[in-house]
């Protein structure tokens, strides 16, 4: 890997994960194999590659939050800078998962109040504010988030809730699996250009699992790692990645 790390970024070497192998089956299962790599701050990585290929398993990886069956070999490093503040890590799962009852300002207040507990009531609404511009959630602020018999926020919405709840508490990396899922081109553009400003303007390193985005959407990523069978197939910019002329085989699973 011919790319080295000029500002604060988080380093992945030689990343393997393994399931332990199930009474039936005789040998353990790869789900990641020999993943080395570094995303840097204020910039954003696109992680692809076909479903089950394990991009889901190497965000956790990465975020320290492997289920209790699989075991990881390698190394995930936060490198350059001072040292981090605590819960330096924060990861967007796939499914939005809130009080359809509450409000959206409600449901950063709560968020803020359990991860942030040391902040004055005048700081916690500035924290909230400024998190509510940052996601461009102003507009809905007051809205419920709604749920199966009550209708809310949209789509688009409560994935930027998902990551305002978490971008609150300033960690140094977010981590999402499948940030766009499920939602329209002009939704999904919206969510990563978010992204993309909190990577930008507060220096945080962003990695992020994607399925098929948009060209327009595609372009907003600065790095990818395109992933198949477990294997790295592609790492570097993003935008190397369309002009690379030799055909990448990507095998499925
Ligand atoms: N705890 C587990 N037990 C059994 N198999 C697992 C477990 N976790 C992951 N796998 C398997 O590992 C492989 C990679 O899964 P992973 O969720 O990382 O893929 P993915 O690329 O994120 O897929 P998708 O895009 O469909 O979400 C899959 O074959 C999956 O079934």
């Amino acid at each position: 890997m011919a790319r080295s790390c000029r500002s604060r970024c988080l380093v992945w070497e030689d990343v393997t994960v393994t399931l332990a192998n199930g009474k039936k089956e005789k040998k353990n299962k790869c789900l990641v194999s020999g993943l080395t790599g570094l995303a840097e701050s204020h910039r954003i990585m696109a992680v692809m590659g076909p479903s089950g290929s394990g991009k889901s398993t190497f965000l956790d990886a990465l975020a320290g939050r492997l289920s209790p069956q699989a075991s990881m070999a390698g190394k995930v490093l936060l490198r350059g800078g001072s040292p981090p503040p605590a819960g330096e890590k924060s990861y967007v799962t796939q499914e939005d998962v809130f009080l359809g009852t509450l409000t959206v300002k409600e449901t950063l207040y709560f968020g803020a109040r359990l991860r942030l507990p040391e902040l004055t009531t005048a700081e916690l609404d500035e924290a909230i504010d400024e998190t509510l511009t940052k996601m461009g959630l102003e507009e809905c602020a007051d809205n419920t988030i709604g749920n199966w018999h009550l209708r809310g926020i949209s789509g688009g919405e409560r994935r930027r809730l998902s990551i305002a709840v978490e971008i609150l508490a300033q960690p140094q990396v977010l981590c999402l699996d499948e940030a766009t899922t499920g939602l329209d081109s002009a939704a999904a553009f919206f969510v990563v250009q978010a992204l993309r400003n909190v990577a930008r303007r507060d220096g945080k390193i962003v990695v992020c699992s994607i399925h098929q985005p948009t060209d327009d959407v595609f372009r907003l990523f600065d790095d990818l790692l395109l992933i198949s069978a477990g294997e790295a197939v592609y790492f570097g910019d993003s935008q190397g990645a369309v002009k690379v002329k030799k055909k990448i085989r990507v095998k499925f699973n």
